[in-house]
């Protein structure tokens, strides 16, 4: 909290006005229930006093996002961060103000309550929520609803191939990873390998097996098999994508992209998250050059929606992936 906050005009807006920066802290412990995140209270005197925010604050002149989160938490939080990496970054405009919320995944800190938790210096309360559930507390300012869904999201996306590996096959591998905390699963199967009672029974049996663990799925590019066999939702190919004049009525829309063009028709269509690759060399497309980490980090540097690595990747690649502003990894292969 500086009253020598870094802005930037704001050229994008009808009514120009300065956009202020601010870094945001999304802090990850391990609890009881898995993986908790933790939300602070404005206090008494701010605005939006009594809301519920990440803690973090303005970006000071000279300063980079990532060192205004280790003072903001140093001062808010009495903490010092020893492990964060950038996430996704949200534009919004209050009536007091135009926001530049750049969050972070913070996993490691020194200091705290001696029992591990955390007390605030600035804020009123904080609460921690496990990942996946709806907030512990409410009301979350304005800007932050769309970061409380992305953050439910698995950081590993398992895509389907039993036209490859056969149905049995398949739906053992799926049994296993799932058995290992997958929750996050894409039908894909196109091309020759399953017809189309066949690509229905599969994907039937792919629900019933992740809907069981409380995992979600999306079915490629086909609503109405998505509908028919009870899928979340649906995964628009690029070709879809590009192709899509309104979005798909489904409660979850992702889409595959290749570039920043596509990255952008996916934000603009409202799907509340995308693949970007590929990343590194893969079979599936063997004449198509690999982004890389670093390409792949200078796009999606300003998405506003998660975004997944794809493309010869794994959940190995996990360190990688979140180093580079990606959610998490998607793989055909490589789960
Ligand atoms: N720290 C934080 N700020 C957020 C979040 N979401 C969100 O919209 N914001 C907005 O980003 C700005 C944060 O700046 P700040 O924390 O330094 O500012 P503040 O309103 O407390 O005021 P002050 O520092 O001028 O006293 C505020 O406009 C706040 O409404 C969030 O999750 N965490």
């Amino acid at each position: 909290m500086s009253d020598n906050a870094a802005t930037t005009a704001c050229a994008d807006t009808a009514a120009p006005r300065p956009v202020t920066h601010v870094a945001a802290a999304v802090l990850l412990r391990q609890g009881p229930a898995g993986t908790e995140f933790l939300l602070a209270r404005r206090p008494e005197g701010k605005v939006y006093a009594g809301w519920w925010e990440f803690p973090g604050g303005k970006v000071e002149r000279g300063e980079t996002d990532a060192q205004c989160l280790v003072r903001e938490l140093q001062e808010e939080m009495a903490i010092t961060v020893t492990a964060a990496t950038p996430w996704i970054t949200r534009r919004f405009e209050y009536p007091h103000a135009s926001v530049r919320l750049k969050f972070f995944k913070v996993t490691a800190w020194e200091g705290g309550a001696a029992d591990g938790d955390i007390h605030a210096v600035e804020h009123d309360a904080v609460a921690w929520t496990p990942l996946g559930a709806p907030a512990a507390v409410a009301p979350v300012l304005p800007a932050n609803g769309p970061i409380l869904e992305a953050l439910g999201l698995p950081e590993v996306y398992a895509v389907t191939d039993a036209g490859a590996h056969g149905v049995a096959a398949e739906l053992a591998r799926l049994d296993a990873a799932l058995a290992g905390g997958l929750r996050l699963v894409q039908v894909r199967e196109k091309g020759d390998g399953l017809d189309g009672a066949a690509r229905r029974d599969f994907a039937a049996a792919v629900v019933a097996r992740v809907h069981a663990v409380g995992g979600r799925v999306l079915v490629n590019d086909d609503v109405e098999l998505a509908r028919a066999v009870g899928a979340d939702g649906v995964h628009l190919s690029s070709s879809a994508l590009r192709a899509a004049a309104v979005r798909p009525d489904m409660p979850l829309v992702a889409a595959s992209c290749h570039d920043a063009a596509e990255l952008d028709a996916a934000i603009a269509l409202g799907c509340q998250f995308a693949v970007l690759g590929p990343v590194a060399p893969t079979a599936s497309h063997p004449g198509t050059a690999p982004l890389g980490w670093g390409r792949f980090a200078e796009l999606v540097e300003e998405s506003p929606i998660p975004v997944y690595g794809l493309g010869g990747l794994s959940a190995a690649d996990l360190p990688a992936a979140r180093a580079a502003n990606a959610h998490g990894v998607a793989a055909l292969r490589g789960w």
